[in-house]
């Protein structure tokens, strides 16, 4: 079907959703039944929710989340330890932007990457930017920005990102000059905005991992104190899974 003359302009304006809308109200019978001011509503609320969608797609592809996870697929109900309060109060996603963090301990293949996406997921749903990092990508990022001349600009668009998921803490040793640098992105983004870490190692054992006492302080007086904790426990989903499903 060729495309009426108005809804190329509406193209044109860069308004698809109306343009889309406008065709599809074209072919629907009955369509005139109703008033002027009722279809031109329906056809503005197809644009907002085709603007909301495409920003959404954007978020989401930005924020590069390692797993496609929703919300509502943390399953609550295998005995990890979940404190389901807790998350199901952490999905209002109230704590994100105003300097709360998420600390999600346990052992390998427990899901806490999994977690960790679905509460930015739900955070891209909600409006927030997120982004996801695993903590040595992070800090060799930060490195070659060093070398090349983007550092500051690396490092400011870390600190301002609502939402930072940084998985994989403890994994790699951390030597004096990344924990400093770590400390910098962690104050730029202090009492601002949120940040979700992961980690093998639970929370006790991140003062040892981190290579320079008086920074490690400085890290986790920033990490640790305003932080909703997630201990995970029981067997590795990654097992678990590969147990039902072999190949
Ligand atoms: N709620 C869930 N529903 C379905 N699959 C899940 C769930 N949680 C975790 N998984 C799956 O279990 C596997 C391990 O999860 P995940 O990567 O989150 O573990 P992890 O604790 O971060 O592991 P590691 O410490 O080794 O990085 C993944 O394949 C993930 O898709």
């Amino acid at each position: 079907m060729l495309s009426h003359p108005t809804s190329q302009t509406l193209n044109a304006l860069g308004l698809g959703g109306m343009a889309k809308a406008l065709e599809e109200q074209r072919a629907m019978q009955g369509i005139e039944e109703l008033c002027f001011e009722e279809r031109l509503a329906l056809l503005i609320d197809r644009e907002k929710l085709h603007r909301m969608n495409r920003r959404l797609t954007t978020r989401l592809k930005k924020a590069k989340l390692r797993h496609a996870a929703c919300f509502e697929d943390i399953d609550l109900h295998s005995p990890r330890g979940l404190d389901k309060t807790l998350v199901m109060s952490l999905g209002s996603c109230s704590w994100v932007g105003k300097g709360y963090n998420v600390l999600i301990t346990g052992a390998t293949g427990v899901g806490k990457s999994f977690l960790a996406c679905a509460l930015a997921h739900k955070a891209c749903l909600e409006g927030f930017d997120a982004l996801y990092m695993r903590l040595p990508r992070l800090m060799e990022d930060l490195l070659i920005a060093k070398a090349d001349g983007r550092y500051g600009k690396l490092m400011r668009s870390f600190a301002k990102t609502p939402l930072l998921v940084i998985d994989d803490w403890g994994l790699t040793p951390m030597t004096p000059a990344t924990c400093r640098e770590l400390l910098e992105l962690l104050e730029d983004r202090h009492g601002r905005h949120s940040t979700i870490v992961t980690s093998q190692l639970p929370v006790a054992a991140w003062h040892e991992y981190l290579a320079d006492a008086t920074v490690a302080d400085a890290i986790l007086d920033r990490l640790v104190h305003n932080a909703y904790q997630l201990n995970l426990k029981g067997e590795s989903m990654r097992k678990m899974k590969s147990i039902i499903d072999p190949n």
